[in-house]
């Protein structure tokens, strides 16, 4: 590859993508507590009302709200004591709070009929067993949650494609999903190519470095809910190269080739992701810093990616173009994606037309959050390691000045 690249934005890349992927997710069923992080395979709906009866969300008297109108501590609205609700029994069945009547109610108790409010055990005097005087009125609904307050039955709980958060387990239980259909994890197979890489527990000779990328984008894909696999080192030989994508195509979902993606003589990514298949190379190189000579490829429906060799523009060039793909399985529009607005501390210049990718610190001053940027060659892995987040100076901006905002999203 002799010529110089066209380069795309970010958006293009994706679209050029996002245009030709035509990967399937397979769905399994997992237990509800093995479903953490994983993606909805399909949308899911609530059989039930949550709760399924008016619950009382105070210790205290189950009231008809009309009797305690007025009440005031000096002149308190006297009430007869002429049941109890007992925790997790039907209190439908035991008869009805007549007019000047109270029940004994429990935090989560089902509201006996004829109730409509419930008064807190701190504003009542008990009188004797059978009386209490209510010192402070309620209004019909007081501390009462409504059969299907929480979930109503047929409504739509969470959406085809969305990653499960805790509280989604809760909800889950909640409404009685024990089995959890979620699409399996995407297959990632990760190569380092370069002669002058070695494996970690090698002791490197000069010119040598240990293999960086294999890990950091192992920690990437497993990160982003994918089920990563190694490999190996692959000389800057288009043969070796060919022959070990062609198994890791036939094995995975997505293939990230790191190294040689750039123009000199023996970058070879770009020469062997083009001969795998159709349609091959669909851009080389993306309008962004770092992360430049990036080659995006598909093959027979799968992406392949030549990354670039530098670890922290592997890192990010995975972060923008990878992530959304093994987390959501495809690009969204409407993604938040950097979500976190702060205060950068000090100048930096970016060229117009271009993207540049900010390694940050965060802290807190003021009640503000600020950036400031971890500065280093694109080769340096320990400063994505300083860093908190990733920050975006957009194409449009030549720089972006001390004091001025900037947006961040988190590692
Ligand atoms: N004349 C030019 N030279 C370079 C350009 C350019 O536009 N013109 N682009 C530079 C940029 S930007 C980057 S990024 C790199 C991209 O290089 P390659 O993708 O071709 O990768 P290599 O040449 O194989 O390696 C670059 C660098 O990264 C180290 N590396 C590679 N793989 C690993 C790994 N698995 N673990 C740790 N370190 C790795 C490699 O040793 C090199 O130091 O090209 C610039 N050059
Ligand atoms: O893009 Mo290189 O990726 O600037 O270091």
């Amino acid at each position: 590859m002799g010529e110089l690249f066209q380069a795309r934005t970010v958006r293009e890349a994706r679209e050029l993508l996002g245009g030709h992927i035509k990967t399937t997710c397979p769905v399994e069923q997992v237990q509800l507590l093995k479903a953490l992080g994983r993606r909805l395979a399909q949308d899911l709906v609530a059989v039930d009302a949550v709760p399924g009866f008016d619950r009382s969300t105070m210790d205290g008297f189950a009231v008809r709200a009309r009797d305690t109108f007025g009440a005031t501590e000096s002149l308190p609205s006297y009430l007869d004591v002429t049941g109890e609700v007992l925790m997790g029994r039907d209190a439908g069945t035991a008869g009805v709070v007549g007019v000047g009547q109270a029940w004994r109610i429990p935090t989560g108790g089902m509201l006996p009929p004829g109730a409509d409010a419930v008064v807190m055990l701190e504003y009542t005097e008990e009188l004797d067993d059978m009386t209490i005087g209510v010192t402070r009125p309620v209004a019909p609904g007081d501390y009462i949650v409504r059969t299907g307050e929480d979930i109503a039955p047929g409504a739509g709980v969470l959406p085809r494609g969305h990653i499960l958060r805790p509280q989604d387990l809760g909800l889950l239980a909640a409404v009685g999903v024990d089995d959890v259909p979620v699409f399996m994890p995407a297959r990632v197979g990760i190569i380092s190519t370069g002669d002058e890489l070695v494996e970690t527990r090698e002791q490197p000779g000069p010119g040598q470095v240990r293999d960086i990328n294999s890990y950091a984008l192992y920690g990437q894909a497993a990160a982003a809910g994918a089920q990563p696999c190694i490999y190996g080192i692959i000389r800057d030989d288009f043969k070796l190269l060919l022959d070990r994508l062609r198994q890791a195509l036939a094995e995975c979902d997505l293939v990230l080739l790191s190294g040689g993606s750039s123009v000199g003589a023996r970058d070879v990514a770009a020469r062997v992701l083009d001969t795998l298949g159709s349609p091959g190379v669909l851009f080389h190189g993306i309008s962004i810093k770092p992360g430049k000579p990036t080659v995006g490829a598909v093959v027979d429906g799968k992406p392949v990616f030549g990354l670039p060799g530098h670890p922290v523009s592997a890192m990010v060039v995975f972060d923008l173009l990878v992530t959304p793909l093994l987390k959501y399985g495809f690009y969204l529009r409407d993604q938040l994606e950097f979500p976190v607005r702060a205060r950068l501390t000090r100048n930096m210049r970016s060229a117009a037309g271009r993207e540049d990718y900010l390694r940050v610190r965060l802290y807190q001053e003021n009640g503000e959050v600020i950036a400031d940027p971890v500065l280093g060659k694109s080769g340096l892995i320990s400063t994505m390691v300083q860093a908190d987040g990733l920050a975006r100076i957009p194409a449009e901006k030549e720089g972006i000045e001390a004091g001025e905002n900037i947006e961040v999203k988190l590692f």
